[in-house]
């Protein structure tokens, strides 16, 4: 049995919860100093209009998002910390959207989910086959975007589901179901949380009377709890007939802060207090003649609350100084558990680096990457567009650039006074033309043929991976499967490098591609030469500086992040038309057009940095002077592609981690 369940009985333990989002004007406080409680075992049902913060408060419980106050405690731990299994596979987490891979079977479905939490093949197969009868889904091998809308959410509730998790978050899972269905459900979350798993489920619903079914409801509104309670209890407290009801009553009663409450809310005056120092607070309630005191501890950035006064609201806001505006209204709002001991603690800073720095696991990239070749696999159409796009470039350049000119046209400029050479040029025709020499090749080497295929090979799979790679961020982001992914415990850098992977494979095959046409249909000379030099150290060099082209791409994925942090595909269109400026970076300044020495000092400087200068002028050391990976041209340009992929890997995990907010 965990630690957990013998000093603390509650599952989930929000105290004095506050969060927003944006800053300065554009600033929505979201979260407004929420408490909850949510029993080992229990059903929480939390109930709440649309909008007043449900979905924030479920990412802050499973650590998805930082808290600004307050603290939050899951399972026993902050979630996110290190080493702690939320996010990761102690929880089930079913969010708002179906978030599904559409062009997944159902089974490859729950077994990439099966994978990135740890579940033996055996196990997953045996856990799909109960949820597909238990969830009446189809066979496994049907397409999720040939299932219809209801039973896309049984699919993403199976996913939650998967691999029993302690506890269970289910955000809306009952919306689009029909009334049997949604009974079904209803009974088997009571299963699961009666049985000797002892899940803990939240659930979120808009249909109040279905949380009646629930051990406990929260009623939300404005960021924070109105109360919560048995549905039975809350009912008898207030006299009235169902949840509804009593919503509608807590409603009308709560008035939001600031509103008109100055005769309500007393407010006192404290003298300056430092970190705990504690202060006697008398306080009378406004709906009745009863008063009290209660003594609260004061602290920097935190209070805590002794007898049955809560946290003052503007505490934290406001420092410790000054007048203190009590919240009357919630402070009769009974959390329980006194002696509950919580061993969690705001996300410090320290903890937030240690989950940040999380070294990438096998198995998820495994899992990620078997996601990836499948999405491939399924999109053939996409697939035969990554591989005609550089056949396509290769081709052309070919066929339009480096060729021995015909049907040039002439003319001579002649001055002799007499005009006698006028006379001669007017007896020329096409017949009295002859060509006296055949043409002398080689006199420079290697041709301008030569010399911008090499940059043409490394920058054509270049675009291709960044464009595709970025829609597909995209897509995932806005369907919700990445906030899937993360709550499942894979990283930001796991899913970066899953795609490094996959489409290093990908362009591996585009490269030997383009060398083949170029060898075979247009005998470029240094291709030739690289593949008829029979040295070994020439083909492992050859080879070898491939891969710094390859690994080039990585720049993509700085691209990538930025971009699949908005959720539009504007910023999608937006980056493809910025490809213009990108093309005097990847052709121009790296000198794949044009050798970098004929450009001035300073801009030659620049461009030895930026990723495609070394492994293009690698790639055609080699192939046209048979260089290897001795020489410190190769070798440097193996130095700068590595340096490039640590700083974008490090800067893009930096920004996805203050961006997830
Ligand atoms: N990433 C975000 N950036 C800025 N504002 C946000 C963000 N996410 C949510 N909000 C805002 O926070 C408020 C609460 O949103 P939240 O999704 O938590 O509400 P909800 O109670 O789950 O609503 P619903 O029941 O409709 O899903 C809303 O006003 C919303 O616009």
């Amino acid at each position: 049995m965990p630690q957990y369940r013998d000093s603390c009985p509650v599952a989930v333990q929000c105290c004095d919860v506050r969060k927003h989002y944006g800053s300065g004007r554009s600033k929505q406080d979201v979260l407004c100093g929420l408490d909850m409680n949510v029993p080992y075992g229990a059903i929480y049902g939390l109930l709440g209009a649309s909008g007043c913060g449900k979905t924030t408060l479920l990412k802050c419980i499973v650590g998805r998002t930082n808290v600004h106050g307050g603290y939050v405690s899951t399972l026993g731990r902050t979630p996110g910390t290190s080493g702690h299994l939320v996010p990761g596979r102690m929880v089930g987490y079913m969010p708002q959207e179906t978030a599904l891979f559409v062009r997944f079977t159902i089974g490859e479905t729950l077994t990439f989910f099966g994978r990135l939490h740890g579940m033996s093949s055996d196990a997953i197969r045996e856990r799909t086959d109960f949820l597909l009868s238990f969830l009446t889904l189809p066979e496994k091998s049907r397409l999720i975007g040939q299932l219809s809308g209801g039973q896309q959410r049984r699919v993403s509730l199976a996913a939650a589901l998967l691999q029993e998790p302690e506890l269970l978050i289910l955000d809306e899972p009952t919306v689009g179901v029909d009334p049997v269905l949604r009974e079904k459900i209803w009974e088997h979350l009571l299963d699961i949380a009666k049985s000797s798993l002892k899940t803990t489920i939240i659930i979120t619903t808009h249909y109040i009377e279905e949380a009646a079914l629930a051990d406990r409801v929260g009623l939300m509104r404005g960021g924070r709890l109105l109360a919560e309670d048995k549905p039975s209890t809350l009912m008898s407290t207030y006299k009235l007939q169902n949840l509804e009801a009593v919503f509608l009553h807590l409603c009308h009663r709560d008035r939001l802060p600031n509103e008109d409450d100055e005769e309500l809310l007393p407010s006192i005056s404290l003298p300056s207090a430092s970190d705990q120092e504690s202060v006697k607070v008398q306080y009378k309630r406004p709906d009745s003649d009863s008063t009290g005191d209660s003594v609260l501890l004061l602290g920097g950035n935190k209070s805590t609350t002794y007898g049955s006064l809560k946290t003052p609201r503007d505490l934290t806001r406001g420092g410790c100084e000054g007048r203190i505006h009590l919240p009357i209204k919630t402070s009769y709002t009974y959390s329980g558990y006194e002696d509950c001991v919580v061993p969690g603690s705001p996300l410090s800073k320290s903890r937030r680096f240690r989950k940040m720095a999380m070294l990438p696991r096998a198995r998820n990239l495994y899992a990620l990457c078997v996601k990836n070749l499948t999405s491939m696999k399924r999109n053939i159409p996409i697939l035969l567009f990554e591989f005609m796009v550089p056949v396509i470039q290769i081709v052309l350049f070919c066929v339009c650039i480096g060729r021995e000119p015909r049907q040039i046209p002439v003319s001579i400029v002649n001055q002799d006074v007499d005009d006698l050479g006028g006379l001669f040029i007017g007896f020329l025709n096409n017949e009295t033309m002859n060509k006296v020499a055949e043409p002398v090749y080689g006199t420079f080497e290697p041709s301008f043929t030569d010399f911008m295929a090499s940059g043409l090979i490394v920058s054509a799979t270049f675009f291709l991976a960044t464009g595709l790679t970025t829609l597909s961020f995209v897509l995932e982001r806005k369907e919700g499967l990445l906030e899937r992914m993360y709550v499942a415990g894979v990283s930001a850098l796991e899913i970066m490098m899953s795609h490094v992977l996959t489409q290093l494979t990908v362009m591996l095959g585009q490269i030997l591609l383009m060398l083949g046409i170029a060898l075979l249909g247009f005998q470029v000379g240094m291709v030739i030469s690289a593949c008829c030099r029979s040295e070994m150290a020439s083909i492992q060099g050859t080879l070898g500086t491939m891969y710094p082209a390859l690994l080039t791409s990585d720049i993509v994925f700085l691209f990538v992040y930025l971009i699949s942090s908005f959720k539009t595909l504007f910023f999608f269109v937006y980056f493809m038309s910025s490809i213009q400026i990108l093309f005097f970076l990847s052709y121009i300044i790296p000198g794949i057009i044009w050798p970098i020495e004929a450009m001035p000092n300073w801009m030659m400087k620049i461009s030895y940095f930026l990723p495609m200068t070394y492994p293009t002028y690698a790639v055609r050391s080699i192939m046209g002077r048979g260089w290897s990976i001795q020489d410190s041209l190769v070798w440097m340009s193996y130095l700068i592609s590595i340096a490039w992929i640590v700083i974008h890997s490090v800067v893009a995990g930096v920004l996805i981690h203050f961006q997830s907010d």
